[in-house]
């Protein structure tokens, strides 16, 4: 049986003299999964990491981590929580292993080397236990930051944007790190703008915008959606109408009948293109261009908010 961890409920947040962040959100995160909150800049994501880890106050609604109510039992919810922000805010002159060994404590809990070590190992940094974070690369840094927010054993760990700006290899490297921890009974949320890394890391995603959660959905389920591709021929005469004889694909007409837009499974074995090709042909209808792209992060919010509208 699934066991939730996360419980936000009814959760909606407006900033003094600001926008409305977050209209109302509920979600449920079971212990054990990995869950992306997925959405453009500016879409919320970071107002709801952030009201679920208690540094900003909702305007209404609960939210529980771990059986805790973050507003009343503050300090048991936040001790459940891992929170690896989008920049490193510590002392640069400190070393790796002070500065981990240093975020344990403000857990109250006791300087416990066996497990700093192996967290300091898992996220290859051991070696570098001794270094100043001010000699660290940027990507040894973003590991010093999840080192951190592992250092209290925390049940539920949030990644806000944690691949922003670093380069593919260390993405990579992130991605395996997630599902390892993951593997060691970790539940993850992250959050990130890039449908790949939704797609690579995710068991259940979120699609956020504009401060509506849109849909929750099997990360499955809601990649077959965005596996769409659409192919515009822009014709050499205009069409009033779809011919009868193209009636097996499914078409549109654009730009007032100059284009013909085929919209197809990118991922199916057979994507109906050289068929549709060679009816068009026979049926003698012409084009000078034809160009295909992949449906953008744009166009699936388009069509979600489209079909909730
Ligand atoms: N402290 C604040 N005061 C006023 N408005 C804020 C504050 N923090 C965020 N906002 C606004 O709330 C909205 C949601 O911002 P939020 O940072 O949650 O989005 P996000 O999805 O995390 O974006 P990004 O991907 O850019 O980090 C934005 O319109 C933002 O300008």
């Amino acid at each position: 049986m699934p066991e939730p961890i996360l419980t936000v409920s009814g959760v909606s947040k407006t900033y003094r003299n600001g926008p409305t962040a977050l209209g109302t959100v509920d979600l449920t995160v079971n212990r054990g999964e990995i869950f992306a909150l997925l959405g453009p800049n500016g879409a919320g994501k970071t107002t709801l990491i952030s009201i679920i880890c208690g540094i900003v106050t909702a305007s209404a609604g609960t939210v529980t981590v771990a059986g805790h109510d973050v507003t009343r039992d503050y300090k048991a919810a936040r001790r459940a929580i891992g929170l690896v922000p989008q920049e490193l805010a510590t002392d640069q002159f400190e070393s790796v292993l002070a500065t981990v060994t240093f975020s344990r404590r403000l857990f109250g809990r006791s300087g416990h080397s066996a497990y700093i070590e192996q967290v300091l190992r898992d996220l290859s940094l051991w070696e570098k236990r001794h270094a100043k974070i001010k000699d660290l690369s940027g990507g040894m840094k973003r590991r010093v930051l999840i080192a951190k927010a592992l250092a209290h054993e925390p049940q539920i760990l949030f990644l806000d944007e944690p691949t922003a700006g670093v380069d593919v290899a260390l993405r990579r490297d992130m991605w395996k790190l997630v599902h390892r921890l993951r593997e060691q009974g970790a539940t993850i949320i992250l959050t990130t703008h890039y449908i790949e890394e939704a797609e690579e890391m995710a068991d259940r995603v979120g699609v956020i915008t504009g401060g509506k959660l849109l849909l929750v959905e099997e990360k499955n389920a809601l990649m077959a959606k965005l596996g769409k591709r659409q192919m515009d021929l822009t014709l050499v005469e205009p069409l009033a109408a779809i011919p009868a004889g193209l009636g097996d694909w499914s078409l549109s007409l654009e730009d007032e009948g100059h284009t013909l837009r085929y919209v197809f499974d990118a991922k199916a074995e057979d994507t109906g293109i050289p068929r549709l090709l060679e009816r068009l042909a026979q049926e003698q209808i012409a084009f000078r261009d034809l160009e295909t792209r992949k449906s953008s992060l744009e166009d699936i919010f388009v069509d979600l908010v489209g079909a909730r509208a």
